[in-house]
């Protein structure tokens, strides 16, 4: 049995619908009435926890971690009305390039 799968466009589209019609006592209905400053301080949240669950070698307790994170950024672009084609744009844009690391002088002096 393969396990059941949720897209980031379906999650986005639920988020949306949140948006446009809230349902009282939905947690996203909660941030989208709280606001921005909310959302932003539960992105910061949420991103501290990823950092310090990539730091653990428990896989689980990572995804739950990164799925939480992905939920509450999906907030906050449906919040500043950027859709998920802005970003897939964005990375088509990057596709095939390749990345160059700058050369850098050593550092000698601290
Ligand atoms: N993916 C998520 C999701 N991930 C995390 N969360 C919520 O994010 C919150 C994070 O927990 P915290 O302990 O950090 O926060 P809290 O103490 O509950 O709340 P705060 O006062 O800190 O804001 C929890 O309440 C989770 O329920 C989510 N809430 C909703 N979704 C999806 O959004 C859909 C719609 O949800 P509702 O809007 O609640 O209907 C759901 O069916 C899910 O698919």
């Amino acid at each position: 049995m393969t396990a059941a799968k949720q897209s980031i466009t379906e999650l986005y589209d639920l988020i949306k619908d949140r948006q446009t019609q809230p349902i009282p006592g939905s947690y996203t209905d909660y941030l989208f009435t709280k606001g921005l400053d909310k959302i932003l301080k539960k992105v910061g949240e949420e991103s501290t926890e990823v950092i310090v669950a990539a730091k653990n070698p428990d896989d689980a307790a990572f995804v739950l971690e990164v799925a939480d994170l992905t939920y509450h950024i999906l907030v906050l672009m449906v919040e500043r009305g950027i859709t998920l084609d802005q970003i897939e744009e964005e990375l088509a844009s990057r596709a095939g390039k390749m990345s160059r690391l700058k050369e850098r002088s050593s550092i000698n002096k601290y």
